[in-house]
């Protein structure tokens, strides 16, 4: 090539590399015109926005009543918005200058269940008498607990007490959440068999004054609530109460989503019931109200239907050989599933006791059980992992999001646990899963490897106390989408034990084992949310985020920690 012709091809060459140049720079121009472009699109979207809950604030706090009424000994300046009642001292100046020792006070309207007109009747008399005023059934916060209270404001004025009256009802109708009728199911067999009384007691009145309708079922057995919510028409309720313990609790939530499965015509996907379950806890341990609540108190469970609080909750499927087992919330394979099938076989004794005995009896014959443990972990830079899914990220098919691949090993275990809810208790206030929250997406898994009795009880102990109870080279703690359990044989089960286990249920017929999946095989015992099921072979825990709404609200941590005697 002569050199004229090398200095054109360079020439060629240097400005296609600055057209090229010239296009890129172009092209980033017009990205970052267009990135500026819809910047400032949304900044003007989130002006609007603000200016729109502004001007809902200002609306919000616009005063729709003004009044003066006395709150005890002393007259008030009571102002009403849409959200709050405030009221003020009236005070006339003293001579010397004092000042009032008479706070201010301020209620906010969320919290106030129900209002009724205050008046002067004579013992036996049901209706009329002189006007007293207004009476706020309120609830106050005492840490995790909520308590009924009362707020009086007497002026005699019979229309002045109406107009109040009648605002402020009209105000309450507007909190859309708050239910006014509930299906009501309560099994009078839970526990002490305390469930009737505690709903009569503490519940009943609390849903009289708030205006809400009940139907009632007590149920008769073991599937009755499931029967009855197959057959009811749901679309007259509200809600649905639970008053129980976890089995009924479990038997409600699988109901619900069995119920919204066949109403959908979805019998192979999962669906999100339309009511939300309320929790009145009367069972022994109590896990699911605990997580919601923060409190085993049936008052503080009734306040939060009362008052409308609703929280998404996830829930997990337990199907083995691809058919359904049930919808609930936690599994225990090994020790947890052992120790159950004991307890079950001693049902005459009260429930603490053959709690106890169960769990020292299952330590002292501990062994571990051989199986292949297969899960889909959720990836650990997933912002879910112990915290909260973005509203966005809900997938509608329930299937697993952003899971790895499926990771198995196989071994000797001595506890396997799977849990969509921090299974908050009072013996383990920061829960059994406590790196999980109800709404996050994904299941705990728990897994105990072989080890000594002691270090075994070890692990244990630390439940209750603080946290550590994952500090142990045995105990592995994975955040899952999915996980499969299956038991390779019946291993470290002497003669002598099969025997005494073979004599007890001979003796003591009265056990509640339900075998779901029936086959040649050996069974093994689960406790999926504290009802015995005895499965043979893989069983397959798939978590379907936010499946179920239930009443109350996200707590960390249980109230009253109760150490157990037993370990
Ligand atoms: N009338 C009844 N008699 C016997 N069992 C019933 C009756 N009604 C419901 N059941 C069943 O009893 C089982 C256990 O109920 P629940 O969990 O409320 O009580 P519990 O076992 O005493 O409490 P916990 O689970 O907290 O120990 C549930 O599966 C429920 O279906």
């Amino acid at each position: 090539m002569s050199e004229p012709e090398e200095e054109l091809q360079e020439e060629q060459r240097e400005s296609t590399k600055k057209k090229k140049k010239k296009k890129k720079k172009k092209m980033r121009k017009e990205k970052r015109s267009g990135r500026k472009k819809e910047e400032e699109e949304e900044e003007e979207e989130k002006r609007e926005e603000e200016e729109q809950v502004e001007e809902e604030e200002e609306q919000s706090e616009c005063v729709v009543l003004r009044g003066i009424f006395k709150l005890g000994k002393k007259s008030h300046d009571v102002l009403l918005t849409r959200t709050r009642l405030t009221w003020t001292p009236i005070m006339p100046e003293t001579p010397t200058g004092e000042a009032s020792t008479l706070e201010p006070g301020v209620l906010l309207l969320q919290d106030v269940l129900a209002v009724k007109v205050k008046r002067r009747r004579a013992a036996g008399q049901e209706s009329g008498g002189a006007v007293l005023g207004v009476a706020l059934f309120c609830c106050r916060r005492r840490g995790r607990r909520l308590e009924e209270d009362t707020l009086h404001l007497h002026n005699a004025s019979a229309e002045h007490t109406h107009t109040w009256y009648n605002t402020l009802k009209e105000l309450l109708t507007g909190f859309r959440s708050r239910p006014k009728y509930l299906k009501v199911f309560i099994n009078p067999s839970s526990h002490k068999k305390e469930a009737v009384h505690i709903y009569r007691e503490h519940v009943a009145p609390l849903f009289k004054m708030a205006d809400i309708r009940t139907d009632i079922t007590v149920t008769e057995r073991k599937g009755h609530a499931l029967s009855v919510m197959k057959e009811c028409k749901l679309d007259e309720y509200d809600g649905v109460v639970c008053v129980g313990g976890d089995g009924s609790v479990a038997e409600l939530c699988h109901a619900l989503v069995l119920r919204a499965q066949l109403d959908a015509d979805s019998p192979e996907k999962p669906v999100q019931p339309v009511l939300p379950l309320g929790i009145i806890p009367a069972g022994s341990t109590d896990v699911v109200s605990c997580s919601v609540h923060g409190v085993r108190d049936p008052v503080t469970a009734a306040l939060h239907i009362v008052l409308g609080h609703q929280q998404q909750v996830d829930m997990c499927s337990f199907s083995s050989l691809g058919q359904l087992v049930r919808f609930g919330f936690s599994a225990m394979f090994g020790f947890g599933g052992r120790s159950l099938a004991r307890a079950e076989k001693k049902r005459w004794m009260p429930s603490s006791r053959r709690r106890e005995y169960a769990l020292v009896k299952t330590l002292a014959r501990l062994r571990p059980e051989d199986c292949q443990l297969s899960f889909l972990p959720v990836k650990k830079s997933n912002s879910v992992m112990f915290g909260h899914r973005d509203q966005d990220q809900d997938s509608d098919s329930g299937e697993p999001y952003e899971a790895e691949s499926w990771t198995t090993n196989e071994g000797l275990y001595l506890s396997i646990s799977i849990m969509s809810i921090p299974c908050l208790t009072t013996h383990a206030p920061q829960g059994l899963a406590p790196n999980t929250s109800v709404a996050n997406g994904t299941a705990s898994l728990i897994a105990v490897g072989n080890t000594s009795r002691s270090e075994f009880i070890k692990h244990l102990k630390r439940y209750s106390s603080s946290s550590g109870q994952f500090n142990f080279s045995f105990v592995e703690a994975h955040a899952v989408s999915a996980v499969k359990v299956r038991p390779r044989s019946l291993i470290g089960c002497s003669e002598e034990e099969e025997d005494e286990e073979e004599d007890e249920s001979n003796n003591e017929g009265d056990s509640k084992i339900t075998p779901i999946i029936q086959s040649e095989g050996a069974a093994f015992p689960w406790n999926i949310d504290g009802e015995l099921v005895e499965i043979t072979n893989e069983v397959l825990i798939r978590v379907h985020p936010r499946l179920i709404t239930l009443y109350g609200e996200e707590v960390d941590e249980a109230e009253m920690p109760m150490s157990c005697s037993c370990i």
